[in-house]
């Protein structure tokens, strides 16, 4: 599926006294691949959740394609793939048979699932071997899993939250190559404290620090030296 733009406006997520989020204004244009930087606890998560339906706003709304996520058209939910942690999984099934469930829930049959799962099968790599059960593998295959299910069915929103964290190195490749190059031109929203796998994967970054965006700006060859410039400094919203 093509990309699929996403907007957020007047976003607020508030627990108690603090806001977890505030973001006024934000457009993601179909087929952008956008990188969510910022220190723990800056918002990355929420905003992912926010998306996702996963926690209701305190005010606003995000709109994916024209529905706004939370509402009473459905019509959103096949738009997105996503994986954003271990809840996503479904622990006593085998990989493969993930792969069928969360394929069914996007409408392919066992046969199209199963033939799809093929083009991931360097990536998945020891996630496969053995019909071990998805609990029973480490914490790194076990992400694979979670990550093929987002990016299966191709959808033209992909949500990933910190993908590349328990990767091994040659995964983490595997992994920038299929962001970059293999998701059919869908837009993709990714956080990750990697700076060189959000340059590697991303054309455009944004920044959080304590629930704001501090910084948007397009993936260049100096986005690295400069976003290590700034978490040097503290990457906080006074040191934008
Ligand atoms: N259920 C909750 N109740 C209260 N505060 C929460 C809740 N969930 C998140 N927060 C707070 O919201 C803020 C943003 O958290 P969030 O998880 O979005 O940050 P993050 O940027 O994803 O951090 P990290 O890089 O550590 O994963 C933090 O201050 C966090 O403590």
């Amino acid at each position: 599926m093509p990309g699929v733009p996403l907007t957020a406006t007047d976003l607020s997520k508030r627990y108690g006294t603090a806001d977890a989020l505030r973001l006024d204004d934000l457009t993601i244009e179909a087929g952008e691949r956008v990188g969510l930087v910022g220190n723990n606890g800056a918002g990355k998560t929420t905003f992912l959740r926010l998306a996702l339906d996963l926690i209701e706003p305190t005010t606003g709304a995000v709109v994916l394609d024209g529905i706004r996520v939370g509402g009473p058209d459905l019509g959103w939910k096949h738009r997105v793939g996503a994986y954003l942690d271990a809840g996503f999984l479904v622990d006593f099934l085998r990989p493969q048979e993930y792969f069928r469930l969360v394929g069914g829930a996007y409408g392919m049959s066992a046969a199209t699932t199963d033939a799809r799962v093929e083009r991931f099968r360097p990536f998945l790599g020891a996630a496969l071997e053995g019909g071990r059960l998805i609990r029973d593998l480490s914490l790194g295959n076990a992400g694979k899993v979670g990550i093929v299910g987002a990016l299966l069915p191709g959808t033209g929103l992909v949500v990933l939250d910190e993908p590349f964290a328990n990767l091994d190195p040659g995964a983490r490749i595997a992994l920038e190559r299929l962001l970059r190059e293999d998701t059919g031109g869908a837009t993709v929203l990714v956080s990750s404290h990697d700076l060189d796998h959000v340059v590697g994967v991303c054309t455009r970054v944004l920044v959080l620090a304590d629930g704001q965006l501090v910084r948007d700006t397009p993936a260049t060859p100096d986005t690295h030296a400069e976003l290590r410039a700034f978490f040097e400094a503290g990457g906080g919203a006074m040191a934008a």
